[in-house]
């Protein structure tokens, strides 16, 4: 008897057979991936990243993921009548929004991206760089220059820190163990204060204190684009500096690629910024020869 030949499973064959090299690369490393707050509006698009992660972990990659939660913050603060403001793309945090900020990201962002997880078949580990002493974390000094004096001012921007210490024991014993650690950006301070860690700079961190293979940045553009709009694939620190530089680069994605400049430089192999509004877009940079989004390696 012969089988009627379907040319869309042959389609499906071929896109396992072209993942292969992909997953024998890539097993047994670890990616870092930073889900934000604009992607988990969508509740299809939630779903897709959770499979995404849970397929990673099903084929041997250890996936840990670092999610923000920003729009959701603010609109908490807007519920409770309180003001927020933004230096440099950070939050300005007093001690009552240090408090609704541990609240919307470790309560219930992150309770709700574990339930997501478990509910494409995985495991996850909801956490924040409070447990097992994951961060500590410092407080992240600016200053803006008076535009009457031109004079130099240090700004307090409250509770906001970055990650200076970072103890991977919690997140490795846990992967080993089948889990997904899913972490939110929220860390103690030596003083014992909590502090509010923008998620980028979180994941950054994490994925160098791991050697990570891959630090993924899902965000709400193709990639980096040049002034003509066009996609730029493959950057080093250098030609980001050249764009920062002749104002390619503006706003939002200057601290992203700050982010995987300090990554890759301390010790994670490359950095992706990466369309979180494509669904599958992690698997198809991942698995396909295609690509997509922009690499940054040294
Ligand atoms: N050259 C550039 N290429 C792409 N995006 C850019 C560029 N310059 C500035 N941006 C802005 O950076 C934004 C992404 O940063 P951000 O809003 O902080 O992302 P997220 O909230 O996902 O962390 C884009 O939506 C875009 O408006
Ligand atoms: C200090 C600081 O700005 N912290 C961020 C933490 C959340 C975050 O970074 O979320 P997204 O990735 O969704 O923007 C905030 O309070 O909004």
């Amino acid at each position: 008897m012969t089988q009627s030949h379907d040319p869309q499973m042959l389609t499906k064959a071929e896109t396992l057979v072209e993942a292969l090299p992909y997953l024998q690369r890539y097993a047994g490393r670890t990616f870092v991936v930073k889900y934000g707050g604009h992607a988990m509006g969508d509740p299809e698009l939630a779903r897709d990243f959770a499979e995404d992660v849970v397929l990673l972990k099903a084929v041997g990659i250890n996936p840990v993921v670092v999610h923000g939660g920003g729009p959701q913050i603010g609109a908490m603060l807007k519920k409770l009548g309180v003001e927020s403001k933004f230096v440099d793309g950070l939050r300005v945090t007093d001690k009552a929004t240090a408090e609704i900020a541990e609240m919307v990201l470790s309560g219930a962002i992150n309770k709700e991206l574990v339930g997501w997880i478990a509910g494409a078949g995985g495991k996850a580990l909801g956490i924040s760089g409070k447990d097992g002493g994951l961060v500590i974390a410092t407080k992240v000094e600016r200053t803006t220059k008076d535009p009457e004096s031109n004079i130099e001012q240090a700004v307090d921007l409250g509770f906001v820190g970055e990650p200076t210490a970072v103890d991977v024991t919690l997140i490795e014993t846990a992967s080993a163990a089948g889990m997904i650690p899913v972490i939110a950006p929220i860390a103690p301070g030596v003083d014992g204060e909590t502090y509010n860690i923008n998620a980028d700079t979180m994941a950054g961190a994490i994925a160098a204190a791991l050697g990570a293979a891959r630090l993924f940045l899902l965000t709400d553009v193709a990639g980096v684009l040049d002034k003509q709009g066009n996609l730029l694939t493959d950057l080093t620190p250098a030609d980001i500096t050249k764009l920062q530089d002749d104002g390619t680069i503006s706003g939002g994605m200057i601290p992203k690629l700050e982010t995987c400049i300090h990554a890759v430089e301390a010790g994670c192999e490359a950095a992706v910024v990466l369309d979180g509004r494509v669904p599958h877009a992690m698997l198809i940079e991942i698995f396909t020869s295609r690509g997509a989004g922009t690499l940054i390696r040294r």
